[in-house]
Parts: structure tokens; sequence; C-alpha cells
């Protein structure tokens, strides 16, 4: 497979070495300014670069039939605009806020876990994420995702905030340290105990072979997908 890196950064250079082990070409490396290439070269495009620039990324890719896999976080504002384009040109796009297995694994953890304390009123529900400090977006996506997962689940939240604790929002801590890949932990406090699941990266690999199973799988395929589809859970 012909694989367009959209981003050459920590994550892009991740991609490349478990992409090449895989027997996959790295065709294309494409990071800040550089804005003359060809995409269609490649058979796929895997986006990880800013927030700013990804909608921009993915957009290319779907106007060039190419399929594209986005794990840049923080654009989301525009997801709608992506699969209006990618419906409209008959594309193959996923997007997801984490590609590893085992957040994908904690990801339904979670929602299973807010079902069974919808009814237990006691419990409060608050969640921390800590990444490396040259992270640019706050809360992070996979944190979002998992927001999310426990207001659908969970009678007691219909929104998040961010550092901030008010009727019926989700609190979420963001906190900066030094070279942390992704700790995301979700704590149902009451007054006489803790019930806590958190998932901690040791490194950026589980992403990035995600990412990569989820380019394989794309081959061929046309339709907005999620890591759901990819790994066949949930
Ligand atoms: N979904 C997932 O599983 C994961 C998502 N991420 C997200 O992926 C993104 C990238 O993460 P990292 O590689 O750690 O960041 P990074 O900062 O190391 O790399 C981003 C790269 O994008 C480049 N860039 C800037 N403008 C560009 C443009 N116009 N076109 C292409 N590249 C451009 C930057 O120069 C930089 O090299 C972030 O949004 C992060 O939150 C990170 C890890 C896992
Ligand atoms: O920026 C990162 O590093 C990461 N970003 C993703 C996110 O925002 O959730 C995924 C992972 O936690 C690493």
């Amino acid at each position: 497979m012909k694989i367009a890196l959209l981003g050459y950064g920590k994550m892009g250079k991740t991609i490349e070495q478990i992409a090449i082990k895989r027997g996959h070409e790295i065709v294309l490396k494409v990071d800040k300014n550089d804005d003359n290439y060809d995409i269609t070269q490649a058979d796929v495009a895997i986006d990880f670069s800013i927030p700013t620039v990804a909608f921009n990324n993915i957009t290319n890719c779907l106007n060039n039939g190419v399929p594209v896999i986005s794990g840049t976080t923080g654009w989301l504002q525009d997801y709608d605009k992506a699969v209006a384009l990618c419906e409209e040109k008959n594309g193959a796009f996923i997007y997801a806020s984490n590609f590893s297995l085992g957040v994908n694994i904690f990801f339904e953890l979670n929602k299973t876990l807010a079902k069974m304390m919808n009814t237990l009123k006691q419990y409060n529900v608050s969640m921390e994420e800590i990444h490396h400090t040259q992270k640019l977006d706050a809360p992070s996506g996979t944190a979002i995702t998992l927001a999310e997962g426990i207001i659908e689940n969970h009678s007691g939240y219909d929104n998040w905030k961010l550092d901030e604790a008010a009727e019926k929002s989700l609190p979420i801590v963001a906190k900066r340290i030094e070279d942390v890949p992704g700790t995301h932990t979700v704590n149902y406090e009451s007054e006489v105990d803790t019930i806590t699941i958190e998932h901690t990266a040791h490194n950026r690999k589980g992403f990035a072979l995600g990412a990569v199973i989820a380019s394989e799988w794309i081959i061929g395929k046309t339709g907005i997908f999620n890591m759901n589809d990819v790994l066949n859970i949930g």
C-alpha cells in the first residue's frame, strides 16, 4: 500500500516505522510549508497534523479520490462538512480521537459503566486527562469521546466543561506534564468510595498501529467509518 503522511511530527514518524514494518511504502511526507504535492500518488492518506490544517488536508484527499484516515484532534467544528464532502464525492473517511485498540476497548467499558451508574445518584462523575506539554488542544479528543459516551448513557449529565463544575456538567481536568503520551481517568465518587477506570498509554505505538490497521481496512471501501467498524467491537 502506498501511504501519504500528512503531518510528519511525533505521530507521523511513529506511523512511518510501523507501516514500513508491515510492508507498506511511504510515498509522501507532508509537513508545514509543503504546499505543492500530488496526493493522487497515494492509495491512502494518514493525517496527524495540527487542528488548523486537518480539515484542509482531509478535503484535499476527498476532492482527489484518496481515502483518508485522520487522527488530528481539535478540528471537529468542521467534522460535519468533511462528512458531507465525503458523501458528495463517494469517498472514504475515518476520524478517530484515538486509534489504539486499548482506548477503543476503554471507550466501550466507559459506556457500560455509565449505564450501570445511571440510577446511582450518590456518585458524581469527573474526568482527568494528562498529556505532554506540546499538545495544542484541551481537553483531548479522547476525553471528549469519553465524555460523550457518559452523556449518552447517564441521565445526570448533558454536557461537559473544562475545569469547571456546573449543574448536569461533567467536569474535565486537563493536565500538561512533559513527555506524557496520554492518560485518561474517569472517576465516580460518592461520600463513601470512588470507582476509577483509567487508560495509560506507555508510548505512541498503539495509536500508530491502529491508524495503519485502519488504512489497510479502508482500501476498496466507500463511506464514513469509525474505529468500531475497523475493530469490529461495540
Ligand atoms: N487519534 C489518535 O489516536 C491520536 C491523535 N493525536 C493527534 O494527532 C495530532 C498530531 O500529533 P503529534 O504527531 O503528536 O503532533 P506533532 O506536533 O508532533 O506533529 C504535527 C505535525 O504537523 C505538522 N504540520 C503543520 N502544518 C502542517 C500542514 N499544513 N500539513 C501537514 N503537516 C503540518 C507540524 O509541523 C508537525 O510536524 C494532534 O492533533 C494530536 O492530538 C496524537 C496521537 C494519537
Ligand atoms: O496529542 C496527543 O498526543 C494525543 N492526542 C489524542 C487526543 O487528543 O485524545 C490521542 C492521545 O491521547 C494522544
